[in-house]
């Protein structure tokens, strides 16, 4: 079976490479750009060693939780599959859609190992989940989210600190950021927005952020969907070089031209979970017509493989399968007979004393690395930061003129108890639903960064806390300012406990709003946070707890909403407050004494201490709840 690979010639279907040179540069098999040549690709990266990656009997298998049968259904979509990808060499995954393409790259990347058997090797080295393994790769998703409010060199240059870390001379990181951004042809964008680039230039980006740990494997999921023929060839070059600088790059494509095709020096096709072709991309043809399944003249060679692969041209793709495992047997054999006595081998063995020893910025290092960068985008983006701070003035003034004067006043003392009930109501969903919304948007580019060992996980969310808590501070302490003063509540020391509460209550709301952002959707996120908002505020406003069924009343004691918003309520009226205000006009007055109207609302007997540690308590829970969930989706795939 071995011959029925070897007794093949180049691609016959559609050979044009006369009319591309007008275009690009035909070298070595490689595809160059003209716009690619400049001194700068003479760059050599760092020797590191080189790995090749093996597979065996790979098995993927999902389970869904079907609603309409009511049981877990489970699907095998990789039917044990095999192969090899070397050092050296730019192998490429193709198959139609669903064939599970996504699927195998994410399991050789170490992304997915749920639901997946089989064994996966580095240099025979059977790979785990440790670090050390995971050193070796980096893994560039297909939507590769980016932070759209860096310029390149800023992108780069944090990129490098929280990677290369400060065991290297910072003249080093920067010298292999400007090559590496040479290399990649981004050297006009220095100082362009990351949100200005063009897809071909943020899928480049994407790669350049991941070569500067210079990782021997590159794994790369559709790099060229969505791009222009001139971007992809751009982007193809750029492998084939890395490749043969000795790294294993190893990436899904869809539709190739029959020029990126014949660059590939691997070709890994699969059908429906199985692999019907493991070669040279130039010997496809050859081989399927061994099997009688001719490609017909001027026909691109990548689109005959998909009709196969779909079962056109009458092919019975077991068939095709069957044939590939026995030629991969025999090239093992074969290979196993050469290797025997290489050099090469020896170094294999060494794997495990052989990584490299780059270590990555400290922990603290890392924190301060990510909240500059977090303050370098909020600042760029800051109408976003202004609108909220616009809105909370815009609402302080307006509840200050509807509610002007109404704390100093016994006969509207229910008037100020909507505006307390409202200052908490406000300040709750502002603290919550901002992060609510925005934190499902990071979790792609954490993904991706954590799982490629930028940083841990803690430096990450103390990070991003630590940007909203001073900001969210700043909006209520804002708000309370003009509102507070426009409805006459009194200024003494209950002006601090008001402070203290509503802040308490915004940033336990905005704690569990990270926790609804981490565990869910920006769907469900949407509705998930104003219900609980709305559930836990009708405690203590609109139901007393004499009036709550006890049934729930377990909620009433656990609402932090109700916690701080007694809070607030006491510290206006509660502390042995004087009368109020009340009009000589006025025939009778029935809250003039404010204990009165506390013990109609059946705020009596508040243990002020009592609900700020709920609150705070709460609050700490969110927050480690936040990072357990975070923790589980990164490490537990
Ligand atoms: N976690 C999962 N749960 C359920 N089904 C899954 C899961 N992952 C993949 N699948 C299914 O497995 C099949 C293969 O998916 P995969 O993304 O690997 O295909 P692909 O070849 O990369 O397709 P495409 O080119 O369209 O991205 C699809 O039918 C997909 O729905």
């Amino acid at each position: 079976m071995t011959e029925k690979l070897n007794n093949t010639g180049s691609l016959q279907c559609c050979q044009s490479s006369d009319s591309l040179k007008s275009n690009v540069l035909v070298n070595n098999n490689i595809i160059m750009p003209e716009n690619l040549k400049n001194p700068h690709y003479e760059y050599v990266f760092p020797k590191r060693q080189k790995v090749d990656l093996a597979f065996q009997n790979v098995t993927f298998t999902s389970n869904t939780w079907s609603i309409t049968k009511m049981k877990k259904e489970t699907k095998e979509i990789l039917h044990g599959v095999s192969g090899k990808f070397k050092s050296g060499e730019l192998s490429v995954i193709m198959g139609p859609s669903g064939a599970g393409k996504s699927s195998l790259l994410n399991i050789l990347a170490g992304f997915i190992t749920k639901g997946s058997t089989g064994n996966v090797t580095l240099n025979g080295v059977v790979r785990d989940q440790s670090q050390k393994f995971r050193k070796l790769s980096a893994y560039i998703p297909q939507d590769e989210e980016l932070r759209m409010g860096l310029t390149v060199m800023e992108a780069m240059t944090f990129a490098a600190n929280l990677k290369l870390g400060y065991s290297v001379s910072r003249q080093y990181k920067m010298q292999q950021v400007v090559e590496i951004v040479a290399l990649l042809g981004l050297s006009q964008s220095h100082h362009t927005l990351t949100s200005r680039l063009s897809g071909g230039q943020r899928k480049r980006l994407a790669v350049a952020l991941e070569l500067l740990s210079n990782p021997p494997i590159l794994f790369l999921d559709e790099p060229t969907t969505g791009l222009d023929s001139s971007s992809c060839s751009h982007c193809i070059y750029l492998f084939k070089k890395l490749a043969q600088e000795g790294r294993t790059i190893i990436c899904t494509i869809h539709q190739p031209s029959a020029l990126m095709f014949e660059t590939f020096d691997k070709l890994y096709a699969l059908a429906d979970g199985k692999c019907i072709y493991d070669g040279p991309s130039l010997k496809l043809l050859g081989y399927l017509n061994n099997f009688n399944i001719k490609c017909p003249p001027y026909h691109n060679p990548a689109d005959f493989l998909m009709e196969v692969a779909i079962g056109e041209h009458n092919v019975d793709l077991n068939v095709l399968a069957e044939a590939t495992k026995e030629s991969q047997m025999e090239a093992e054999t074969l290979e196993k007979k050469e290797k025997h006595c290489s050099l090469e081998h020896q170094d294999l063995m060494n794997l495990k004393s052989d990584i490299p020893s780059i270590s990555p910025a400290p922990v603290i290092m890392q924190f301060l690395l990510l909240y500059k960068r977090n303050m370098v985008e909020t600042k760029r983006n800051w109408l976003y930061p202004f609108n909220r701070l616009l809105a909370h003035i815009t609402i302080a003034l307006i509840f200050g003129y509807l509610y002007r004067g109404v704390g100093a006043n016994a006969n509207q003392i229910l008037a100020n108890y909507v505006y307390l009930y409202g200052t908490m109501l406000l300040n709750v969903y502002t603290g919550k639903m901002s992060v609510t919304l925005s934190f499902p948007l990071e979790m792609r580019i954490l993904t991706r960064e954590h799982f490629n060992r930028w940083y841990k996980l803690s430096p990450y969310l103390l990070s991003v806390i630590l940007i909203e808590i001073p900001f969210q501070v700043l909006c209520t302490w804002t708000y309370i300012v003009i509102s507070y003063s426009l409805t006459s509540q009194p200024l003494d020391f209950r002006a601090y406990l008001f402070v203290l509460f509503v802040t308490i209550g915004t940033l336990c709301a905005q704690s569990m709003g990270y926790f609804i952002g981490a565990t869910t959707t920006t769907k469900i996120a949407v509705f998930i946070g104003p219900v609980l908002a709305c559930c836990f505020s009708i405690f203590g406003f609109c139901l007393r707890r004499m009036d709550t069924p006890p049934m729930f009343r377990w909620l009433f004691t656990i609402s932090y909403f109700r916690a701080a918003f007694h809070g607030v309520v006491v510290a206006v009226y509660g502390f042995n407050r004087k009368d109020l205000f009340c009009s000589e006009n006025e025939i009778y007055c029935h809250y003039e004494d404010p204990a009165k109207f506390l013990k109609e609302m059946d705020i009596v007997n508040i243990d002020l201490v009592s609900n700020i540690t709920l609150v705070v308590f709460i609050w700490i829970l969110m927050h480690t709840a936040t990072y357990l969930t975070l923790w589980l989706k990164l490490n537990k795939r």
